[in-house]
């Protein structure tokens, strides 16, 4: 039986602090614990299947620092999805999600957006959402963006994220067959009766 291998690069780009680099964690590594501001970007892979078709994200944190913005087109360019963050109670962080929206509307027409509300195990223990669930709605649907809330901390959602973000992009393109939105060298069939067997999702 072939099994298609495909690429796929994701950038994650929001505010400091918003919890960027804890989600990687928790989606890489299962863990949720102390982070370092990141500085230019930080890069983790993991595999995941998406029906007969292997998946390989290619996952590029970002400085969510102002003064490391310029630096980040160069970590989103050929991005295939982007996953712009906010902290649900954090109003100031809300403001960047905008901000990245278009950049990377005008920049990388072809990035598939996801706009994900994090920490949302502080809404879950009472605190307020900084920004009315229909203006968040409301610029998704100007950018054509999808809509997640995560918790890096209970890990609510963070696998759930990424699994659509891989299967959103198979759908797309095809498995990868659909050169617009994938690269066409990065997409190989192999044979599964020569390869290692691999545990189910990395
Ligand atoms: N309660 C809660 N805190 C979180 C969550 N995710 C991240 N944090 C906390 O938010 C702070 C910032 O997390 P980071 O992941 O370093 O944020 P970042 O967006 O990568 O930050 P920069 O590297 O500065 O851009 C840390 O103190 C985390 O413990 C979450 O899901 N829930």
């Amino acid at each position: 039986m072939t099994k298609t291998k495909i690429d796929l690069k994701v950038v994650l780009l929001g505010y400091a602090s918003v919890g960027k680099t804890c989600i990687v964690t928790r989606y890489t590594s299962g863990q949720f614990g102390d982070t370092h501001t990141t500085i230019g970007g930080a890069f983790s892979s993991k595999r995941v299947v998406v029906g007969e078709t292997e998946v390989l994200l290619g996952i590029w944190d970002t400085a969510g620092t102002e003064r490391y913005q310029a630096v980040n087109v160069s970590y989103y360019r050929r991005a295939n999805a982007a996953i712009v963050c906010y902290d649900l109670t954090n109003r100031e962080s809300w403001e960047k999600v905008t901000f990245w929206a278009e950049e990377l509307t005008q920049n990388e027409p072809e990035i598939e957006i996801y706009i994900v509300g994090t920490k949302l195990d502080l809404i879950q223990q009472g605190d307020i959402k900084a920004v009315p669930e229909e203006e968040v709605k409301q610029t998704a649907r100007r950018y054509k963006a999808h809509i997640f809330e995560t918790s890096s901390r209970t890990g609510e959602n963070v696998s759930l994220l990424f699994q659509t973000i891989a299967e959103d992009f198979c759908k797309r393109t095809n498995n990868g067959t659909n050169p617009v939105n994938s690269n066409p060298s990065n997409v190989v069939n192999v044979n599964t009766q020569t390869q290692k067997k691999k545990g189910g999702c990395c």
